[in-house]
């Protein structure tokens, strides 16, 4: 058995007190819940109530020790090639101003640029625009749509519609709601080759063009990192804003695919987004890990991964405004780390990441926390909670909310005997709170950078490289191949193309 194995070994060998047994045992508030300080406000982050305790973050520390996840902090933040798969550095901290310092200028330049357009467009320089329907995909527009619906939700300077499914439906949905005459159309995509984004721009165009509008470009904003092909689709090349490639899709956000975030909050509310991204990554980069809370999140998570069996790990955000954060969640830390092979393309020689699941509290409680609470499978829980509330109704509704949030890890912990088995509860079932005092640009910058460098202490510590993302190519090819009507299939997926009329 090689080094790193039995130190797995090792964790999986230690003892495993329940969440009682450890709460009696000493101070887990000191051990595992910190408030860290950040512009826009504090974020509270409370892992007191999981499984981890000293001889678990003590194993922790000697994994990282051992793949030199020192030495990995240092090559992310250096512009180093850590996407060895594709060569290339990650630049996303850089886009918020931490990292390479030729990197960091590059960004800063870009980001320029994006502003000069944002605040022409907010001084009506392309004439009244109201509305923008932003069209992309995956990391080309979950992010922008979870920061749209988390920050802009009372007057926005420009409404969003952020369209990324193929489906017509989709588009239609929006076009519904937008004046070809006063609509700017975004399409987002790094490659500027994704099937359903160019799909919908041309619609978008066509669109402009019935709805009267003799140059449907000159209302056509590029995001994108393959400029050239922007410029060839049609698009001016004063509206194309690029981005570098070393920038992954899903870790884009920060950089001109954030165009509709400015323009929807304002460039102050978007550098403020930025700031509080460049706060986690320092404390990300400076954070000894026995303290680092990215690193703690990502000892919790493998640890039930890997140690305890979880194949699921589920995120509710008790706020509307986070609703989105789900499904970001789940592109940024399944398409980074649901791999088969190591960085060297050896065979994984174990679980890789779990899978992301959640949804909304209140709502959720009244659909899935049957499972939660007496289902046979145990899932690890982070609850997403925010002290301000969002609405100006009777506070009683935002007190509700929080104390449904807070009673529902309370009681996965406790757990209750009941008169019977059916009405028994075990307990001893583990969740996390972090609990933002606000939401604003700089605390959601935060908090999602949190969750990219969780993602990546997890990725480092099985040997995965988080920054590329092969498995979906596959399906793309055969669709693609579907479409020219030149494959043979197996007789199932014969028979679907028959009956749907495909062949
Ligand atoms: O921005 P693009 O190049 O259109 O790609 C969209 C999305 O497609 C993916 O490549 C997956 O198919 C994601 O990683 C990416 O965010």
């Amino acid at each position: 058995m090689n080094e790193t194995a039995s130190l797995w070994t090792a964790l999986e060998k230690l003892p495993r007190p329940t969440l009682a047994e450890l709460f009696d045992a000493g101070d887990r508030l000191d051990l595992l819940a910190e408030t860290l300080e950040l512009p826009g406000g504090p974020i509270r982050f409370d892992w007191s109530k999981t499984h981890l305790d000293r001889p678990v973050i003590d194993g922790f520390l000697r994994l990282c020790e051992k793949v030199g996840l020192d030495q990995s902090r240092a090559a992310l933040f250096s512009g180093a090639i850590v996407n060895v798969t594709e060569h290339r550095a990650a630049g996303h901290t850089a886009q918020r101003g931490e990292g390479d310092e030729a990197m960091v200028e590059e960004a800063a330049a870009l980001h320029a640029r994006t502003r000069l357009l944002v605040e022409a467009i907010h001084d009506g320089v392309l004439g009244e625009m109201r509305s923008l329907i932003h069209i992309g995909i995956g990391g080309s527009a979950l992010g922008p749509a979870l920061a749209i619906d988390a920050l802009a939700r009372d007057n926005p300077r420009i409404a969003v519609h952020v369209v990324s499914n193929i489906d017509g439906c989709a588009l239609e949905a929006a076009f519904a709601q937008c004046d070809p005459a006063h609509t700017l159309i975004a399409v987002a995509s790094k490659t500027f080759t994704t099937t359903e984004t160019l799909t919908n721009a041309a619609s978008a165009l066509e669109w402009l063009r019935e709805g009267g509008i003799g140059d449907p470009y000159g209302q056509v904003v590029a995001l994108t990192a393959a400029p050239e092909k922007a410029v060839q689709w049609g698009v001016d090349e004063t509206r194309v804003l690029p981005f570098p490639e070393d920038v992954g899709g899903r870790y884009s956000l920060w950089s001109s695919i954030g165009f509709p975030i400015a323009l929807a909050i304002g460039w102050d509310g978007f550098k403020a987004f930025l700031e509080g991204a460049a706060a986690m990554d320092r404390h990300f980069r400076d954070t000894e890990w026995e303290r680092n809370l990215p690193a703690r999140a990502a000892f919790a998570d493998l640890y039930y991964a890997q140690v305890r069996s979880c194949e699921t790990r589920a995120v509710f955000a008790y706020d509307e405004r986070l609703r989105l954060l789900p499904s970001y969640l789940q592109q940024l830390e399944m398409e980074s780390n649901g791999k088969r092979v190591t960085a060297d393309g050896e065979p994984l020689d174990r679980p890789s990441a779990p899978i992301t699941w959640g949804g909304v509290g209140t709502d959720a409680q009244h659909a899935v926390f049957q499972l939660l609470h007496q289902g046979t499978h145990l899932v690890p829980v982070d609850f997403i909670a925010v002290t301000m509330s969002g609405d100006a109704l009777d506070p009683a509704h935002h007190r509700t909310l929080l104390a449904n949030c807070f009673a529902q890890g309370a009681a996965l912990m406790t757990g209750k005997a009941g008169d019977d088995s059916a009405r028994s509860y075990p307990g001893d079932r583990p969740s996390a709170t972090i609990l933002l005092d606000d939401l604003e640009p700089a605390t959601l910058g935060a908090l999602i950078a949190f969750h990219e460098h969780r993602t990546f202490v997890s990725a480092k510590l099985l040997g995965i490289n988080p920054f590329d993302q092969f498995g979906v190519e596959l399906g793309k090819e055969i669709a693609k191949a579907i479409e020219k009507g030149n494959a043979s299939f197996d007789s199932s997926t014969a028979a679907l193309l028959e009956a749907a009329g495909l062949t």
